[in-house]
């Protein structure tokens, strides 16, 4: 499996997500400029990751004006072709904003830019440590949305504790290990075709045992891009 990797003015993921699926991963790796258009070096087996980052500054909303880019016009095809998208925190936004992801990622619940290591776990998964860094990255979607993304097992990670307990609203110990508040403490989703992928924690920047976390690995393991 070959990455793309697209650049938008105002990424500062890109070279980190680069560095992981190269060096960490050992896959060929194609950087992407948000202005090209060109998506014929890959085959819908290949992954296009849209990193994260301010891009545009998060002016207006995150992700609102680079969804407009050239690039993304590509991305909206490749993943109606069934090839595989990721999006990791700007770039989840990104994906929400372009309609490739069902909901939207609001400012968080206490209104903070939080960055700091989260647990998170999917529904067969162990429960990974995963850094996030993001001050609009509360999940919500309406409840019928999120009714349908529950049937349908697109919920992929849920944020959790240490022992892998997913707090409800109702519980305020465990609510608090959810860093912004997410509806249903959502951490990941996929589309319906399992082709698209949104996450707020950043699995990149956990493959190296070097920085002391190896867990984003898992992560791409888990959805499948390896
Ligand atoms: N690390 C990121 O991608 C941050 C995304 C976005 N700029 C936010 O603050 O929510």
């Amino acid at each position: 499996m070959k990455f793309g990797v697209v650049v938008f003015p105002g990424s500062n993921c890109d070279r980190d997500m680069q560095n992981a699926l190269q060096h960490d991963m050992n896959k060929e790796v194609i950087m992407l400029w948000h202005k090209d258009k060109d998506l014929s070096m890959f085959t819908t087996d290949d992954c296009i990751v849209l990193p994260g980052g301010f891009s545009y500054g998060d002016y207006l909303r995150c992700g609102a004006i680079a969804r407009f880019s050239p690039m993304m016009q590509s991305v909206v095809e490749f993943a109606n072709k069934g090839g595989k998208v990721l999006g990791v925190c700007n770039g989840f936004q990104i994906l929400c904003e372009a309609g490739l992801l069902p909901g939207a990622l609001l400012r968080n619940g206490h209104q903070q830019f939080v960055c700091k290591n989260v647990f998170i776990k999917g529904a067969d998964s162990e429960v990974l440590k995963i850094p996030v860094a993001h001050g609009e990255g509360r999940f919500y979607a309406e409840d019928v949305v999120l009714d349908e993304l529950e049937k349908n097992d697109q919920v992929v990670f849920r944020y959790c504790n240490e022992k892998g307990e997913v707090g409800s609203v109702n519980d305020v110990d465990l609510a608090l290990y959810n860093p912004n508040g997410a509806v249903r403490n959502i951490a990941c989703i996929k589309n319906e075709t399992g082709n698209v992928f949104g996450m707020m924690p950043h699995p990149e920047r956990a493959t190296s045992v070097a920085l002391g976390n190896v867990d984003g690995l898992k992560v791409f393991d888990l959805l499948g891009l390896n």
